[in-house]
Order: structure tokens, then sequence, then C-alpha cells
């Protein structure tokens, strides 16, 4: 397993490019399979969820080849199942896409129980919901959920949480439905939006994504089509964080600024500079952040994904931060990390209370899930000392070359293959 040795307190300088979101990648994937001809997906992020992704549509026949780099061309033909591998599908969180898609394809499917970060309990019964009310019939068995139905129907869905794994199932089953399907309450994230763009490039007919309801019009047959999946939010947010904490000065690039407003907002009132521009974010600090409250939401509000790097910022910000998370109720298993490091943290229930030090110091660290990760690469980043990262495969998950990006911005870091 891999790990990192970061040498910090080098401030990064100079411009990084953005990959496709994670988040989108391992919805589109999936979704190409609804169609009756071959799709080619670009811009895809180079990470083991969409590698995964890959392994698991080629077990299920389908023909899934990279061809170039962040290019995927799939062609659903072979398809032959509508059940997933076990092994691989409990690799990622996303392998439950496949449930949405299965029954609009098969009107089965079983999809194993699926994996992804450990931050808390991630329940699945506003999926179920939304797939009952469209007909299916859902059960649970031998870790795997199975659905079936003889037709799925357009019907009204009211989410009680918003969730974007459950907007994006039911988007997806609904796409062939007979009849119309409202999503009400729906989730609103990016890769909302862009999952319903291939969706309808490919022939299906969504309105509103991107707002709190969603309207599917169920069509008969998608066909293949050529997407370009959006820039990630979450890396472009890690880097801007990682700017802010080394002092640096950084143009992150192959970005949509609309979707860092809340992190270019947060930042900005913490003392750093931020400006914008059509598709890049420019990032630079000059000294030691302001304290800040953060609280997590759904977009448009500030992403969970992004607490756990902030975190790490935070703990050397001038006065005392407060965090709530109100996404994922064990989303702070990386402070006792950086608490390692120097940093003073406080834990009551879903709030951290940070009183920013002077410095933290390199520390053997590890990572327990992806923005754990990230969140130890940014404490590493502006560490005092080596700070040795257990655990990458977890930062692998979701940030391509997360490593190489940094060294090419000035950073001292060592990848151990052990
Ligand atoms: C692959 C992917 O896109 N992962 C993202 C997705 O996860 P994921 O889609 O799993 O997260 P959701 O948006 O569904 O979860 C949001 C909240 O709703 C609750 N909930 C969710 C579903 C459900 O059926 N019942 C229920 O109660 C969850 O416990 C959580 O508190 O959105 C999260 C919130 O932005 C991000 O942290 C993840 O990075
Ligand atoms: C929690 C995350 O991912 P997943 O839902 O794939 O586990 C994440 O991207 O931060």
């Amino acid at each position: 397993m891999d790990k990192l040795l970061i040498y910090g307190s080098k401030p990064l300088k100079g411009e990084v490019c953005v990959s496709g979101c994670k988040n989108s990648a391992v919805a589109v994937i999936p979704a190409a399979i609804l169609a009756d001809s071959p799709s080619t997906i670009e811009n895809l992020p180079y990470i083991d969820d969409v590698l995964v992704l890959k392994d698991i549509l080629t077990a299920m026949g389908a023909k899934a080849e990279l061809t170039g780099h962040g290019s995927m061309y799939i062609d659903p033909a072979g398809v032959n199942t509508f059940v997933t591998p076990m092994e691989l599908a409990r690799r990622m969180r996303a392998s439950y896409y496949l449930l949405g898609v299965l029954l609009a394809k098969f009107g089965r499917a079983e999809v194993a129980f699926p994996g992804g970060c450990d931050i808390g309990v991630r329940p699945i019964d506003q999926h179920i919901k939304g797939l009952e009310a469209l007909g299916a019939k859902v059960s649970i068995e031998h870790g795997f959920i199975k659905a079936y139905t003889e037709g799925l129907k357009g019907a009204e869905i009211y989410l009680d949480v918003v969730s974007v794994g459950a907007t994006i199932n039911i988007m997806l089953a609904a796409s062939m439905a007979d009849g119309v399907t409202e999503i009400v309450n729906a989730a609103k994230e990016p890769h909302v939006v862009d999952t319903a763009n291939f969706l309808n490039a490919m022939g299906a007919n969504i309105k509103g994504a991107g707002t709190d309801v969603v309207k599917i019009k169920g069509v008969k047959a998608l066909r293949g089509c050529r997407h370009n999946i959006v820039p990630d939010q979450i890396e472009a947010g890690t880097f801007m964080i990682a700017a802010a904490a080394t002092y640096g000065d950084v143009v992150i690039k192959n970005v949509i600024p609309v979707h860092l407003e809340s992190v270019s907002a947060k930042l900005s009132e913490m003392g750093i500079e931020v400006s914008a521009g059509d598709d890049f974010v420019h990032v630079k600090s000059n000294g030691r952040p302001k304290h800040t409250t953060v609280k997590t939401l759904p977009y448009p509000g500030f992403p969970t994904d992004l607490q756990q790097p902030m975190s790490a910022l935070l703990s050397v910000a001038d006065g005392t931060s407060i965090i709530t998370e109100n996404i994922w109720e064990s989303r702070y298993k990386h402070i006792e990390e950086i608490k390692r490091m120097g940093a003073k943290i406080k834990i009551e229930d879903r709030v951290a209370i940070i009183d920013g030090v002077d410095k933290l110091t390199g520390a053997p660290v590890t990572a327990t899930d992806l923005r754990a990760g990230a969140a130890l690469v940014v404490a590493g980043l502006m560490a005092e000392g080596v700070t040795e990262i257990n655990n990458v495969k977890y930062i692998d998950r979701g940030y391509e070359n997360i490593d190489k990006k940094l060294i090419s911005l000035g950073a001292d870091i060592k990848r151990i293959s052990i």
C-alpha cells in the first residue's frame, strides 16, 4: 500500500489543471449502458473509482475501454446480466447507480451493497422509496439490493432529505419509465446537472436539474453520445485550500467558478485573495488566515467533501473557528490524526471547535477515508518537517495524481510503494 512523505512549509506557486468530476463520472459511466449504441465519455478523472466501474461494466458484458487520457468508449451491446459483481461493487459507493440503470434496462437489478467512504451511516431508503414509487419491488437479500418491476411508471417523489444519490438513481430509472416523474426536494449539485445533461444528450427528456424539482418524461429508447464530464469542484476546492494553507499563489484551471462560490466566499472571509476568470480561479495568500465558521450543506452550500481539508487549514487560523458538519455524522476521523501534528481541536457531536495554533509539525498519520486523506495532505503541506501519510489508496480513489500535481506547484512529496 502506498504512502506519501510530505516535506512541508513550501509555498505552492504556479498553475494546476483540475480533472473531471469524480461524482459525475461515477454516475455517467453506468448511465451509458442505458443506450442501445456506444458512447464516448471525455474529461474523466484517472482515479480508482473510474477504473473499478470500467471493470464492473466489462464483467457485465459491455465493452469499456480507455481510449486516451480521460476518455472511455462504452459499447453496451454485450451487457447480458442484471447482477453486478459483488467484490467490485463493494469497492466504491456509486456502484448503486446500477440499480436505477439495470431496472430501467432489464426491469430487474441485483446490486451488491455499495462500499465508499466510512463517514457515517449511509442509508439508501430514499433510493428505495423512489424506485418503489416508480413501481419496483425492492428487497435486501444476501448482501444484494434486489429490484424487480413489470414496468416502471412515472410518479411524483418527495425526497425526505436532499440526496445526491437518490436524485440521480431516480433520474436514471425514470428516464425510460412510462410517463412523467417529478422529484421534489431534489439535490442540485453540479454532478446531478451533468448526469441529466448526459441523459438528455442520449435522448432523455429531463428538465429542472439544478433546481429543487426535476421533471423526467420517460422516453422509449436512448442512443449513445459523446459527453465531456464537468470539472471536479471538490478537487478544485482542495487546491484552493492547499494554496491558502501554504501562503501560496496558484491559478487553478479548468474549473467552473460558479461551482466554487461557497469556498471562494469562505476563503475571502478568511482574508485570502480569491479572484476568478471564465474557467479559472486564482488564490493568493500572504499570511495567517482569520478564523471563521463553516456549516456544511447541500449545494450551493459549503460542501461536506471540503469540510475535512478546510478543518486542516483552520487548525492554523488566527483565533477559534467552529465547523458544523450537517451531512455526515462521522466525518471527523481525520481530526485525531491532525492533532498528532499539534492541532488543538475539540469535537462535540457534529461540531468541531478549532483553536488555531501557530504551526503544525510533521508526524506519521493515517488516512481513514478519501477527504480525510486530502485533509492530511493539506496539513502536511503546511507543517514543519516530514509528514508520512499512510493508506494513500483512499486518496487515489478520488484524486488524479495528487502528488504529481502538487509537485508541479513546488511541493516536496515522495510516494513510497510498499
Ligand atoms: C458518489 C457521490 O456522489 N458521493 C457524494 C454523494 O454521496 P451520497 O449520494 O451517498 O450522499 P447523499 O446526498 O445521498 O446523502 C446526503 C444525506 O442524506 C442522507 N440520506 C441519503 C440517502 C438516503 O437514501 N437516505 C438518507 O437519509 C445521508 O445519510 C446524508 O446525511 O453526496 C454526498 C453529499 O454531498 C457527498 O459527500 C459524496 O461525495
Ligand atoms: C464521500 C465521498 O465519496 P463516496 O460517496 O464515493 O464515498 C467523497 O467523494 O468525498
